[in-house]
């Protein structure tokens, strides 16, 4: 079952951030300014800025010998297990295509205000041009334009938004689409083999595969230790790849024992992530991990995101195998199509959509 839109709700006025910044404003209205106990910390965290693990993907694939490929399984393993991110490198992507992707985006967010609202995204909707996850008039906004897509399989597509300008975008995005689709299919493989399981077990789980894309533009704020450029949430995916614009500036934060540590993007790297369909199946073993992005005040940044998810017709839990007596069930089963539509009834709040899953003890 898709998510379905909900019926007519009341969110004020939502400022284009884009359009706000235009008057480089010294005051930030006051639907941006987060709560004294929500704003970020913008000074360094303890922890290195590289202290997210970084797999290499070759070393997967084609590694040299079985000990560097074992290596490699248990990086990602303990990846999943302890940060719940890793950034990939050798992913086998064209670079050339990271870089017409990252332009079509770029291009998009800089066209003129009218031509990006012929895509709007209806409150209530995940999909079009605007400010998801938006459901009351007093809910804080995030310093951030989004451009939602529905990719994969053709039914959650909507064409009426895939915009016609810049010539290019949607070829552009589907051939992107198509080798992002094939990493996470592998990187699933690994990580089943990283858990002691059969390999396509996920693949058999999942049914044709849902994927959406979520551009992300921050542009600069001249208070960014007033705003979040994107409110702290867990992912619903099974898997998120997230592609950091080419200027490299820090923005998305994880939350680490507590603190937030900055991802330094890696030029040519993907940054993954594991979303909550995985910490479901694995029963809490691999943990979807609760992310935000925080702003600057002269730069600018653009994400593009990759959410890939069980069909929704598929009904998960816990695998047996990952069960027994010293890890009990901690997630009840589910119909996915139920779950997502969940998702993007609520606002991002960390981890609480899981709750639609968890068994309370
Ligand atoms: C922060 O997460 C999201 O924005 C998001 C949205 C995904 C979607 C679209 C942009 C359009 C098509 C529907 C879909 C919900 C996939 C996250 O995606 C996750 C959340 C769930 C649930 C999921 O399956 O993927
Ligand atoms: O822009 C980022 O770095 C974070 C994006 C993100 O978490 C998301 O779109 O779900
Ligand atoms: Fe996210």
């Amino acid at each position: 079952m898709a998510p379905a839109p909900l019926s007519p709700i009341k969110v004020g006025h939502i400022a284009d951030v884009q359009e706000l910044r235009k008057s480089k404003p010294t005051t930030i209205p006051e639907r941006f300014v987060r709560d004294k106990t929500e704003r970020p910390t913008l000074a360094p965290a303890p922890l290195s800025p590289n202290a997210i693990p970084i797999v290499d993907f070759s070393k997967l694939t084609k590694g040299n010998n079985d000990d560097e490929v074992h290596g490699e399984i248990l990086k990602l393993a303990t990846a999943c297990e302890k940060w719940g991110f890793f950034q990939v490198i050798n992913h086998e992507i064209e670079l050339s295509l990271l870089e017409s992707t990252e332009n079509m985006a770029e291009q998009f967010f800089m066209l003129p205000l009218e031509e990006k609202q012929k895509y709007p995204m209806a409150p209530g909707t995940v999909q079009g041009y605007g400010q998801a996850f938006v459901f009351s008039e007093d809910q804080k906004l995030d310093w951030c334009n989004m451009f939602a897509l529905g990719v994969e399989p053709q039914h959650i597509r909507n064409p009426k938004l895939w915009p016609t300008k810049p010539a290019k975008f949607s070829e552009t995005i589907d051939v992107y689409s198509r080798e992002v689709r094939k990493l996470c299919n592998n990187l699933l493989k690994y990580i089943a083999i990283s858990l002691g399981l059969r390999q396509n077990v996920f693949a058999e789980m999942f049914g044709v595969a849902v994927q959406a894309i979520r551009m992300n533009y921050y542009p600069p704020c001249s208070r960014p230790d007033l705003v979040l450029g994107l409110s702290p949430h867990s992912d619903g995916s099974a898997l998120t790849v997230l592609q950091q614009g080419k200027g490299n500036s820090i923005g998305l934060q994880i939350l680490k024992d507590n603190s937030w540590v900055p991802v330094k993007p890696i030029p040519n790297a993907l940054v993954i992530n594991i979303g909550d369909t995985i910490e479901v199946l694995t029963n809490g073993k691999y943990k979807s991990v609760e992310h935000r992005a925080v702003t600057h005040k002269e730069k600018d940044r653009l994400s593009i995101v990759t959410f890939y998810a069980p069909s929704y017709e598929m009904e998960l839990g816990p695998m047996q195998e990952l069960m027994d007596e010293n890890n009990p069930c901690k997630y009840r089963r589910y119909n996915h199509g139920e779950y997502s539509k969940h998702y993007v009834t609520n606002k991002l709040q960390g981890k609480k959509t899981l709750e639609f899953a968890k068994i309370q003890t």
